[in-house]
């Protein structure tokens, strides 16, 4: 048992029991609190993020004006510190000192917490049981203990052994001299450590505006982090984003991209990835929001300041009225002029991004102390500009170190630095094989895959060429792809190809056994009945798909979603709070992909941006497409003879695979879209219009429909028979019983 004043985190108390006991018996040898936080900057390109970080940045600041910055490529990320004015400076100290500090630290508050507790006499035996730190340490030179166990034992043999542990020595030497000349003064102490600020440091993500690089941010969003939000106050929310930055291609965002769209896109996607549906907690603010081009704004310092509330008020009026967003953002605004760096407002910003994050649930969370000694051996790692590593590397350091973690322990540690965002480590198939230190590794990796100025052997252009046109990637190509990129990459392809095979960005149109993101079982069986792909479609063996290099679907686009063929309704799931991340859809198209054969309608494989077609046999094909936040799904029969009917079973299996691969995409709990059909009457789908939401069958057996140019009502019989079969059998069982 731990004693009542500790505070387990949050992401410990969701893994499974074994995980759980672990970590306690690790935090029985000394726990620390840790406050690190994560900073996102994020917003459209060339409205002054980069600007606005070096602002805040003490060394950076005067780099701002006098030189013009450099488009951000994928992500920046600064480790800062807090100095004792409250500003904030790289972190540069040598990582040596300042796991000194951090173990000098505990040292004093071990044995501050001994002596109180002495002091007052308390028969509380939980501290006792407690074998800290400073009792391994003070055992090691023959001190006194009140513990004297096993493991402290092993541990004083190791500390004997491994006496060029530098730091480890170090700081036992630095903190035994401070609580022996303060020991006499525990208030002495005290101050000293409040003054330190040291504990809290700032990890500052300055994200790529370009949405190139979108389908690959959200999978750094989560709910520990502070968000700052910027907007150009010179940009009109309904000015359209230039076309040259590639908008509509790479993320899928609607045509005619406003900026207000793109300040949407975020404040959505900061809400998708906060969990904050689990139940458990209730929504925090964590976003700021931030204008620039103070200087370019016109009238009285009081005009401004209103413009700019005016301006923010506006966007976030485009929410629906009880949209859960509201809740995330943070009361005051900024308004900066980054070309002046000493505008008061940056000092201010810092002051709210620290008050702000010290109020959230994971402040001040503890974890074991003997874990500082891996976080150490990472940074080593990374100092040495290794940006993935091999488990069995890490393994190998933790051998090396005075406490070992071993193998379970050590996946733990991985797991929660993950969890933190401070590594990536899935624990999963053969990605947990390897451990990715620097989060700009992946879009280093995305990167590769997005085609630029490559050098590309002549034998391989033409399926180059191929790639380019219909974002199939055939082996000779992803050779070239690798043989283009740094080293880090390519010494990693096997790593490669699993992370973005995982995070859904490339796709192999295979049946893949051990599939990682888990295809249900039912596909299998249908890829038995089906032509095998190998056969049906030879010229994708062994090949990728990159969803998100698509190209848009030629026109009139109602002939792919509508045929006039035997079909069944249209199935929506219309996402809430009228979002929907394009990537989900791409991730979507990823997974059908590894379930079934791409269609080919018009000599063309039917794999377009936004649009995809599948075989689920030889005469039924599966069709799905989007538009802004609702996703489409039909079944449409080739062969006039055949009947939806005699396929119903297999509808409602694919009914399943969709609604449980969108719901794995999204880091929430409770559902976050909601399944409509439309008017079975409907002879071209149209858009958002004649939607009727399954739920509502339920309690009505027809419901007129607002659309079509004849009145008529949609009975729950032809709305339902298809798509949720099962649930109209159960239905009326129900009114049965009734
Ligand atoms: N006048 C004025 N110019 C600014 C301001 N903020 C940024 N700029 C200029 O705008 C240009 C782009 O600024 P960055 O900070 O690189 O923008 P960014 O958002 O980081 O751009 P990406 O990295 O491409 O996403 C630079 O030339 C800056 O000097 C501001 O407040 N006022």
């Amino acid at each position: 048992m731990l004693s009542e004043s500790s505070k387990t985190p949050e992401d410990v108390q969701q893994l499974d029991p074994k995980a759980i006991s672990l970590f306690y018996k690790a935090l029985k040898d000394g726990k620390e609190k840790v406050n690190n936080i994560r900073l996102m900057v994020v917003g459209m390109n060339g409205v002054g993020k980069t600007s606005l970080v070096n602002n805040l940045i003490w060394e950076c600041r005067y780099k701002t004006h006098t030189k013009q910055t450099l488009s951000t490529e994928g992500i920046d990320i600064h480790r800062c510190k807090l100095m004792t004015d409250g500003d904030w400076c790289l972190d540069k100290e040598l990582k040596e000192v300042k796991y000194e500090g951090r173990i000098q630290k505990l040292v004093c508050n071990n044995q501050m917490s001994k002596d109180t507790h002495s002091a007052t006499a308390s028969n509380d035996k939980t501290t006792n049981s407690h074998v800290t730190l400073y009792a391994r340490i003070t055992s090691t030179e023959d001190h006194e203990t009140q513990t004297q166990t096993e493991p402290l034992q092993t541990f004083k043999k190791r500390i004997a052994l491994e006496k060029d542990d530098k730091i480890l020595q170090h700081g036992i030497k630095f903190a035994k001299k401070m609580i022996e000349t303060s020991s006499d003064n525990l208030e002495k102490d005290k101050a000293l450590l409040d003054e330190s600020k040291s504990e809290i440091t700032v990890s500052v993500w300055d994200f790529a505006g370009q949405t190139l690089y979108y389908s690959t941010h959200q999978f750094f969003l989560n709910k520990r982090s502070i968000y700052v939000v910027v907007m150009d106050m010179t940009k009109s929310l309904e000015d359209v984003v230039s076309k040259s930055d590639g908008i509509g291609i790479w993320c899928g965002l609607v045509h005619d991209c406003t900026y207000l769209d793109i300040f949407k896109f975020w404040l959505n996607a900061i809400h998708m990835n906060s969990d904050y549906q689990s139940g458990k907690r209730t929504i925090k603010p964590t976003i700021i929001l931030v204008g620039t081009r103070k200087d370019k704004m016109k009238g009285s310092a009081e005009e401004i300041e209103k413009n700019m509330n005016s301006y923010f008020d506006n966007a976030l009026c485009s929410f629906d009225d009880n949209s859960p967003i509201f809740e995330h953002i943070y009361r005051n605004r900024f308004l900066v002029n980054n070309l002046s760096p000493n505008d008061s407002a940056f000092r201010e910003l810092q002051k709210e991004i620290i008050s702000l994050a010290a109020q959230q649930d994971y402040w001040d969370e503890e974890y074991p102390v003997r874990w500082i000694h891996m976080e150490q051996t990472l940074d080593k790692m990374r100092a040495e500009k290794l940006q993935i590593v091999k488990m069995k590397d890490v393994e190998e350091e933790d051998l090396k170190n005075v406490h070992q973690l071993g193998k379970k322990e050590l996946t733990l540690f991985l797991e929660l630095q993950h969890k933190q965002g401070n590594i990536i480590f899935f624990n999963s198939g053969k990605l947990k094989d390897f451990v990715v230190l620097a989060p700009q590794w992946i879009i280093e990796a995305f990167k590769c895959f997005i085609p630029h100025n490559q050098k590309i052997e002549a034998t391989v252009l033409k399926d180059w060429e191929e790639y380019k046109k219909h974002a199939i990637l055939k082996p000779n190509v992803l050779r070239e792809v690798m043989k283009n990129s740094p080293p880090y990459i390519h010494e990693y392809e096997d790593a490669v190809i699993r992370y973005m095979e995982y995070l859904n960005v490339i796709a192999q149109p295979l049946p893949n056994a051990d599939a990682i993101t888990g295809i249900p079982n039912q596909h299998v069986r249908v890829r038995e009945e089906t032509s095998g792909l190998y056969d049906y479609n030879p010229k994708m063996f062994n090949c990728h798909i990159v969803p998100c290099l698509l190209s848009r679907a030629p026109s009139p686009i109602d002939s792919f979603t509508s045929p006039d063929k035997p079909r069944t309704p249209v199935l929506a799931f219309v996402f809430c709070g009228k979002f929907m991340p394009p990537s989900f859809f791409h991730r979507l198209v990823a997974v059908c992909i590894r379930a079934w054969p791409i269609s080919q309608e018009r000599d063309q494989y039917c794999l377009f941006n936004g649009l995809a077609i599948f075989d689920l046999n030889p005469i039924y094909t599966l069709r799905i497409w989007y538009m802004d936040y609702i996703i489409y799904a039909r079944i449409v029969c080739c062969s006039e003879n055949a009947k939806l009917d005699n396929f119903v079973l297999r509808i409602q299996e694919v009914r399943h695979t969709l609604e449980n691969s969108l719901q794995d995409f999204v880091h929430q709990s409770s559902p976050v879209f909601d399944e409509y059909i439309q008017c079975p009457e409907m002879k071209v789908s149209l858009h958002n219009k004649g939607l009727f939401r399954v739920k509502q069958f339920n309690y009505e057996t027809e419901i007129s429909c607002p659309v079509c140019s004849i009145p008529h009502t949609v009975k729950r019989s032809d709305a339902m028979q298809h798509w949720f079969n099962e649930m109209l059998d159960q239905n009326e069982t129900d009114v049965e019983i009734n």
